[in-house]
């Protein structure tokens, strides 16, 4: 049975796919305290938030069994996304469910601003009848500068054109092809600030976006302009905003959301130039049932190990080329657990070279599958998602490169590890029909099943050495299921690798050791 904690609210359309699910226990808990959160995540297999509840790393190292958190809506500032991926725990959004009910409510508010209307419905129902205070200016042929042109940005820029504005966007990531695509300018953050009527931001809260219009952008703006943010509090300085409308330079600003929330008595309401909502852009019907369906729908694949998608801390992998990858998947990890097993010792580099019909493909998930089996061998808790942090967070190397040299194979996966020992060459196949071999190591050619028990012997090439191994192994009731030798000179190094039907204890390994002609002895469990 899963837990699957619910600490803010959510729409019934989403808690109810959980609630049909056999194995899936619902804790539904708002507004818990921070010290009653801490308690409740510890048995919790899924979270699942909307922006209310702070996911801290406290939470997240509190948590036994969390597997994965699940946020409906799309900013996940409120979630320590860095110490869940460090934990292995998959965090996962809604990105486009809220999307036309954000980009709504932001021309809700641009029009709102333009026209004065919630300052004139205050004053009409104090019982005032006053024309000449809300005179506001028209929206067409005014300039609106966006900054952040992804999918809200997009969806406002849509709607201001169909409004006759003249729409400028700032966006470090957009191509030229999709500005033309969407028929407005791309301009720099400096044209868009200087030049616009109004301007409007919708990029996520990031350490690169905190601050980004601050008292030195509100200096550079055009006197009279008009600010909206219905993107995350903090994007925009409000002490700068503060100063700059009372100031004169800015005529107004239109806020759905604050750095603070809620944001108490704060000096901007008190603003007759202030319009603002209580973080709205995605609180309708349609936006809530949405991104709840998503994000249950997606933690239920999650939990029960199926594909799923909209991970924040994994890159997304198309489908078709998930489907391409899912054979080698087992191959991969066996060949990464067996490369450090068979080699011992601190991991310093890796480098994965695929050759044959993997040169054509995006390789970079089998890579992290390899760094998962090989971590594995000394790390408890590694798993798909955390893999290549933990690698990087250990200062271990990752290399991979696609070659033509395919030694008779079809598709072929060479991983070489160095540790502070010594430097070791696996390389393993997927035969058509035959399922995966390991086909060589360190230059020595082999054909062995990854799986099961198995010895890595390295000796010297002579007489009598493959009978002692039996013979000791025997003795004490080891049953050998298969044998392979390579060499490569007669008489000179050679290696052993041999699949038995139990573990070998380590004193049976050290009297193997010690054997003559015998070098070194590594079991290797898959
Ligand atoms: N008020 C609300 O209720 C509400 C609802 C939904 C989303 N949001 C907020 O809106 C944000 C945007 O949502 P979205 O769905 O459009 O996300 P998105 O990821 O589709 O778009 C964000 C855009 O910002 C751009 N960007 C990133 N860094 C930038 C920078 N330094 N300068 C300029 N552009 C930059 C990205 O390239 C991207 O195109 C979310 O991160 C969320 O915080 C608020
Ligand atoms: O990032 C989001 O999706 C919005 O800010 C919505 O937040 P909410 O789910 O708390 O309304």
């Amino acid at each position: 049975m899963f837990k699957v904690l619910i600490t803010d609210p959510l729409s019934p359309q989403g808690i109810d796919i959980l609630r049909r699910a056999e194995d899936v226990q619902i804790v539904e808990k708002t507004d818990l305290a921070p010290e009653a959160l801490l308690k409740e995540i510890e048995d919790a297999d899924a979270l699942l938030v909307r922006s209310q509840t702070q996911v801290t790393a406290e939470v997240i190292q509190a948590a036994k069994r969390l597997k994965a958190i699940g946020r409906a809506g799309v900013g996940v500032d409120n979630i320590d996304v860095d110490a869940a991926t460090g934990k292995g725990i998959i965090v996962i959004n809604a990105p486009d469910g809220n999307t036309i009910s954000t980009a709504e409510h932001t021309f809700a508010m641009l029009i709102a601003l333009a026209r004065n209307i919630p300052q004139a419905y205050q004053s009409l129902i104090r019982g005032e009848w006053d024309r000449k205070r809300f005179v506001g200016v028209e929206l067409r042929d005014k300039r609106l500068g966006i900054i952040g042109l992804g999918r809200i940005g997009t969806e406002v820029a849509k709607r201001a054109k169909a409004f006759h504005m003249d729409v400028l966007a700032y966006d470090p990531y957009l191509t030229p092809d999709r500005a033309e695509k969407i028929g407005i300018r791309q301009a720099s953050l400096d044209e868009v600030i200087q030049t616009s009527d109004f301007i409007t931001v919708h990029t996520p809260l990031t350490k690169e976006t905190r601050h980004l219009i601050d008292s030195r952008a509100f200096e550079k703006m055009k006197p009279g302009v008009r600010i909206l943010n219905c993107a995350r509090g903090g994007i925009i300085d409000e002490g700068a905003l503060l100063e700059a409308i009372q100031s004169g330079k800015v005529a107004g600003a239109a806020l759905d959301v604050f750095e603070t929330e809620p944001p108490g008595d704060h000096p901007l309401l008190r603003l007759p130039q202030v319009i603002a909502t209580p973080h709205l852009g995605a609180s309708t019907r349609e936006a809530q049932e949405n991104v709840a369906v998503d994000v249950c729908v997606e933690i239920l694949h999650i939990l029960r190990g199926e594909p799923f998608k909209n991970a924040v801390n994994l890159p997304s992998i198309p489908a078709e080329l998930q489907e391409k990858l899912r054979p080698y998947q087992s191959l991969a990890e066996n060949l990464g657990r067996f490369a450090l097993q068979a080699t011992q010792g601190a991991l310093c580099s890796v480098t994965v070279t695929y050759s044959g019909e993997l040169t054509g493909l995006d390789t970079a998930p089998l890579t992290r599958t390899i760094l998962k089996g090989a971590l594995s061998t000394y790390l408890s808790d590694v798993n798909y998602v955390n893999a290549t942090f933990l690698a990087k967070e250990r200062g271990i190397r990752v290399t991979e490169q696609k070659v033509s040299d395919l030694r008779g194979f079809t598709n072929l996966i060479t991983v070489e590890v160095v540790t502070d020992r010594r430097r070791r060459t696996v390389s393993g196949t997927l035969l058509n029909g035959l399922g995966a071999r390991i086909i060589n190591i360190d230059g020595y050619s082999i054909d062995v099943l990854p799986r099961g028990h198995l010895l890595l012997i390295q000796h010297r090439d002579q007489p009598g050495a493959i009978g002692r191994v039996g013979t000791l192994l025997g003795k004490h009731g080891i049953n050998i299921a298969t044998m392979q030798v390579g060499r490569r000179d007669v008489g000179g190094q050679a290696i052993m690798m041999l699949s038995v039907d139990k573990p070998v204890p380590p004193e049976i390994r050290q009297s193997l050791a010690r054997l003559e002609n015998i070098e070194t002895v590594q079991e290797i469990d898959l």
